[in-house]
């Protein structure tokens, strides 16, 4: 819980960050404060963490001790701001929000809502090298990616310890308007046109802030120890956690059947789920006995084949889901390992019938 002299003195978070928690390779984020993680990991929905948004752990940045952005405002501030309204034309207007439907963090905004982001977006045009965002820097805007690509780099004593590319449809630069804290990576246009839409720290905060950080704090404690997710650094399970949908079963239920097309990633939350097979001859049996941090659909999606098995429900079960093309993206460091763990499920052989 947070100290309330130190909330006095960085009123737009819990405290000040503690400049000796540890880094790893994987970027600034990688070294966020682990304050108000476990109770907000116990949480079991939007909603019953929301009232203590302002407790989330601030990040800790590589240049020294966090600082708090000249620009910024208190949560109350923010909420009493009114939001831009930069006019657009009907083709802008339809490329906006057809992007917004497909970004993870806007598109479970209400209609009314998603319309508020796409007044306040501003169109903003770089060339190939340009720097949108640079490490150190306060945070101004959030960025999602119209056309072209965008490289992000983490730097630390001079050396780039974590990278990645962007493409359309991505957003970035949450991290320093969400955490009052100094941008966290550089992000270089790298393509001719590189378009992207702006929506300014003050639209963000009061549209976006609450439920973003709510989200990773619900599930960045759950997801740290699933197995599967081991050596991804802090960042990618953030990402993630934005990307999540929970899904409750119950017993009985088939959540997926073999032979069937799939489009869905499971992790268990909470529960119990068999997966049966049919061999050749048709007969059916267990292949696995999957539990709390286990995952599975992972193999009509990395592959082109159908379900591979049929997953069933014993007692209730509750998972974490993410969709075909979320998964591609926020799982793809661990591709590889997901195709080599494949080659190791049992097969339900003839010689059971
Ligand atoms: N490993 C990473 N660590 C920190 N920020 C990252 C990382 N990868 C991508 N980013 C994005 O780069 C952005 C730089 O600006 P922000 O710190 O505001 O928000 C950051 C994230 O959106
Ligand atoms: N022995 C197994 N053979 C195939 N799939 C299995 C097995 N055990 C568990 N599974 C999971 O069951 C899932 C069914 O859907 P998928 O084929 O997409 O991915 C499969 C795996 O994640």
């Amino acid at each position: 819980m947070a100290d309330p002299d130190l909330k006095k003195k960085y009123p737009d978070q819990a405290g000040p960050a503690s400049a000796e928690a540890p880094a790893e390779a994987g970027g600034a984020a990688a070294e966020m404060a682990e304050a108000s993680e476990d109770e907000a990991s116990e949480s079991d929905n939007d909603d019953d963490y929301v009232g203590e948004m302002d407790e989330a752990p601030p990040p800790v940045v590589n240049q020294g001790r966090r600082r708090v952005s000249v620009c910024a405002e208190s949560p109350s501030e923010s909420m009493n701001a009114t939001v831009k309204v930069i006019p657009k034309n009907e083709t802008e207007t339809e490329r906006i929000l057809e992007i917004l439907k497909k970004n993870v963090l806007f598109k479970h905004l209400d209609p009314e809502q998603m319309n508020t982001v796409k007044d306040a977006m501003a169109l903003v045009d770089f060339k190939d090298g340009d720097a949108i965002i640079k490490q150190g820097d306060d945070g101004d805007n959030f960025y999602v990616l119209d056309e072209g690509t965008v490289h992000c780099e983490v730097k630390k004593d001079e050396e780039v310890v974590f990278q990645m590319d962007y493409g359309v449809g991505d957003s970035f630069g949450e991290l320093a308007i969400m955490y009052n804290a100094p941008r966290a990576a550089t992000c270089t246009a790298s393509s001719s046109p590189c378009k992207l839409w702006a929506l300014d720290r003050v639209s963000f905060k009061v549209i976006l802030m609450k439920t973003t950080i709510s989200k990773r704090n619900i599930y960045k404690g759950f997801l740290q120890q699933v197995p599967i997710l081991a050596q991804l650094t802090e960042y990618e399970i953030l990402t993630i956690a934005d990307a999540l949908q929970e899904e409750s079963f119950t017993d009985g239920e088939v959540i997926c059947k073999q032979g069937d097309t799939g489009e869905t990633f499971y992790i268990i939350k909470e529960g119990t789920a068999v997966c049966s097979q049919k061999n050749a001859a048709g007969a059916e049996g267990e292949v696995a006995r999957l539990e709390n941090g286990a995952y599975f659909g992972e193999i009509a999606l990395l592959t082109s084949k159908p379900r591979q098995a049929t997953v069933s429900v014993v007692g209730d079960l509750r998972c974490l889901t993410l969709d075909r093309k979320t998964f591609k993206r926020v799982m793809g460091p661990l591709q590889d390992i997901l195709m080599r763990s494949m080659d190791h499920y049992n097969k339900f052989q003839a010689a059971n019938i």
